[in-house]
């Protein structure tokens, strides 16, 4: 069982640069759209349009230090270059905004996003970019996991996780560039959310040592790797297991079939 939801691309985006007046919501579905759009309008002006201007080549930017999210997008066939923010993206969520997990990892993926899209636009950039930034958190009963700070909040979550199912939520924010000279920016993004349930299997506590001494714990949220050794921990998944290995990759492209065209 997954569930998709998609923002409303028009809404600006919290820590995105210039959100409020520089989206534009047409361009944002898709880089052939958005290349159509500005071949039709500079046609509209010709008097005997000659030959239609070549589409913009599109580079897809990972805005993710995650190897998972680097493999998960290569397996699905997008060509992508991996960039981080300069300044690391501030994480922290106010009280409010965690009441609500799945716009929590909204907001956070498109911080990511937005932080590396604020990077890119000062640098002038000619040509279609799509930037791609995601964000994923396991949430029992309302609590929301990251990942853990220690070994004893390792073992605090596999312990809450025990026996149990859990959802993980990964939400993914798409920005789409468009600068087809240094004169002209359009730009637009599209957040979306998925989410899986995991079920575990009951763990005694020296299971659950054993597998924190593994230590492949620590950068995954909910201290656990499902597509590693954790695999064991778990009895069954509902949903997409990409999602819980931090991208809906195949979910992306179905939705943004254009990234395929990336060079
Ligand atoms: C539940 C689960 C999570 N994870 C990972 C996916 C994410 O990389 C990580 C959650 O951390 P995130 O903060 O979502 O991402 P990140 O810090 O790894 O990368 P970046 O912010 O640079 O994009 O947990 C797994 O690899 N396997 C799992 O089974």
């Amino acid at each position: 069982m997954s569930e998709e939801t998609f923002e409303n691309e028009a809404a600006a985006a919290e820590g995105a640069p210039g959100a409020g007046e520089a989206v534009a919501a047409e361009s944002a579905l898709g880089a052939g759209e958005a290349a159509a759009a500005e071949g039709a309008a500079a046609a509209e002006g010709a008097e005997t349009p000659e030959t239609e201007p070549a589409p913009l080549p599109l580079t897809v930017v990972l805005a993710s230090g995650s190897p998972r999210r680097h493999r998960l997008l290569n397996e699905a066939g997008v060509k992508h270059v991996v960039r981080l923010p300069q300044v690391p993206v501030d994480e922290t969520l106010e009280p409010d905004q965690l009441a609500d997990p799945a716009e929590a990892c909204k907001k956070l993926a498109e911080r990511k996003a937005g932080a590396v899209v604020q990077e890119l636009l000062a640098e002038n950039p000619v040509g279609m970019f799509a930037v791609i930034g995601a964000d994923t958190m396991v949430v029992k009963d309302g609590q929301i996991f990251g990942k853990p700070a220690n070994l004893s909040d390792g073992k605090h979550m596999l312990r809450q996780l025990s026996g149990a199912t859990h959802s993980v939520i990964t939400a993914v924010s798409l920005w789409l560039i468009s600068a087809p000279d240094a004169e002209k920016l359009s730009m637009g993004f599209r957040t979306f959310a998925d989410e899986s349930l995991v079920t575990f299997k009951s763990l005694t506590d020296d299971e659950i040592a054993d597998y924190l001494r593994k230590g492949e714990s620590f950068d995954k949220a909910g201290a656990y790797a499902i597509q590693g050794e954790g695999r064991h921990l778990v009895s069954s998944v509902q949903g997409a297991m990409d999602t819980v290995i931090g991208l809906p990759a195949k979910k992306l492209v179905e939705q943004f079939p254009d990234l395929l065209q990336a060079k």
